[in-house]
């Protein structure tokens, strides 16, 4: 692989003669592939995968390769990803109940992740700047199943003034110049300069500037890149301790973990030990760097801010509305025979409907202003005159636990009703019912008297 001679003359000066060949050598080996499995999912590991080659410092990563028309990825069983990229979310050591950010989400390979620890309690705000990437993260986020997920469409700073000293924990994936893709998008070498790892460095500076306000004091800071220019990554971590006065809590690296290098920094900064690298030529998979940074307990909390948002808190609501008796009675007459998970079972206390659309939301819409809402929570589906139906994302929730009310499509089938195609079928049920295909439910369909399912697959998600 050609590779710019900046870059291997910066390396060579980093590492070394020995430790550069072998770093550019890793270059040019063979990419690593991996997948995780969704624990959010009923019997979630019934799966046709291999599950021997387990990624070690995972709950569910696996080494292999998925295809993007398995059933179990259309399903939200799993989710594609390199291993390395796999250590962000393990590190965060996010449990049940917390408030939980990912600032630079899409396409969603963490959220995924995160939102599996939260288990459904406490919230994941899952956070995209650019409009056409939110969409790929509200289509993944969506099979996932979770229900305590708000998407966001903005720019950092634009959050701050909902969320401050808010989150238990951040995740900052940052966007960053991308030399540990190289082995698996070559492509991502034309974009490298020297002047580009700075400008990195600098939206990195601008995004964790927004991500410090909205940790709570004593709140853990991930940040994690897919390169290894020092100056995105332990030279951050240095900034952000210098400025923030954030103490780096220690990584327990594991085989196939580099520390981080002091002798990178401005400073000699002996905390940076305890942040991980990723090399290629380490094994693991394609190139990461992760620090974990506290907050300060004591740290200043300046609530101008809170008390502003509260005189003008309906602007985010305003046309939001909750149901009335009779749209309560619609839903609940087409979702009583499901199976509920335990967090959608007080949907008519909770269940607001705005143009339409009936959703239980993540984030009491009051407490929000200002911002591009993406979804928010789970959308039950959608009001028409006088009836109700069910969407596509209740369906994936619905996925979390064992239907009765379902029907199992046989592989032909299977491929008629992603093509958006009715099918007849032998069964006694009728009206909305959930679709499956080995087991793993990914739509709702409708049952008439003549035994034809109607087809209710998203016609944006047909193949
Ligand atoms: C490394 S990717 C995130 C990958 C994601 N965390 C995952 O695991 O699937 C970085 C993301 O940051 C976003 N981004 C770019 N500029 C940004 C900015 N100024 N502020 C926040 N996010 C930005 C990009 O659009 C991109 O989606």
């Amino acid at each position: 692989m050609q590779l710019p001679d900046e870059f291997k003359q910066k390396y060579e000066k980093l590492l070394g003669q020995n430790d550069s060949q072998k770093f550019f050598a890793a270059i040019d080996g063979k990419k690593v592939s991996g997948f995780r499995l969704n624990p959010l999912k009923d019997n979630y590991q019934d799966v046709s995968y291999d599950l021997n080659k387990k990624v070690p410092f995972t709950e569910n990563g696996y080494y292999g390769k998925i295809s993007g028309s398995d059933i179990e990825w259309l399903s939200g069983y799993v989710y594609s990803q390199d291993p390395s990229a796999m250590f962000p979310a393990e590190a965060s050591q996010v449990t049940r109940g917390q408030k939980v950010l990912d600032l630079c989400a899409a396409p969603g390979g963490k959220s995924t992740a995160l939102a599996a620890k939260l288990d459904n309690q406490g919230v994941l705000v899952a956070n995209e700047i650019s409009t056409s990437r939110a969409k790929k993260l509200r289509e993944n986020l969506e099979k996932w199943g979770a229900s305590n997920v708000l998407i966001t469409n903005e720019s950092p700073d634009k959050l701050v003034a909902n969320f401050k000293n808010y989150f238990d924990v951040i995740l900052v994936d940052a966007p960053c110049s991308g030399e540990g893709m190289f082995r698996k998008d070559p492509d991502a070498m034309k974009y490298w300069s020297q002047d580009y790892v700075l400008t990195c460095q600098n939206r990195q500076k601008e995004i964790l500037q927004s991500a410090y306000q909205m940790l709570v004091p004593g709140g853990k800071l991930v940040y994690s890149t897919c390169t290894y220019s020092p100056e995105e990554d332990e030279q951050i971590v240095e900034w952000l301790v210098n400025r923030y006065q954030m103490q780096v809590l220690p990584i327990n690296a594991q085989s196939g973990m580099s520390q981080g290098r002091p002798e990178w920094t401005k400073s000699n900064l002996n905390a940076v030990k305890d942040t991980v690298r990723f090399w290629f030529q380490n094994g693991v998979g394609e190139g990461q760097y992760v620090a974990v940074l506290l907050k300060n307990e004591l740290a200043k909390v300046d609530d101008n801010k809170c008390k502003k948002k509260r005189k003008n808190k309906k602007k985010n609501a305003s046309n939001i509305v909750r149901l009335n008796k009779e749209e309560k009675d619609l839903i609940d007459q087409q979702i009583d025979d499901f199976n509920l998970p335990t967090s959608l079972k007080d949907w008519p206390k909770k269940a607001l409907i705005r143009n339409e659309h009936v959703f239980v939301s993540a984030i009491d819409p009051e407490d929000l202003e200002n911002i591009h809402i993406v979804s928010n929570g789970v959308e039950l589906g959608i009001m028409k005159k006088k009836r109700f139906e069910p969407g596509q994302q209740l369906a994936q929730v619905l996925g979390q636990l064992p239907q009765e009310k379902k029907v199992e499509l046989g592989q032909e089938e299977f491929q008629k009703y992603l093509h958006g195609e009715a099918i007849k079928v032998e069964s006694t049920l009728k009206g909305f019912v959930l679709v499956s295909y080995k087991n793993k439910v990914f739509s709702f369909g409708k049952l008439g008297g003549d035994k034809i399912l109607k087809n209710y697959y998203p016609k944006g998600l047909r193949k």
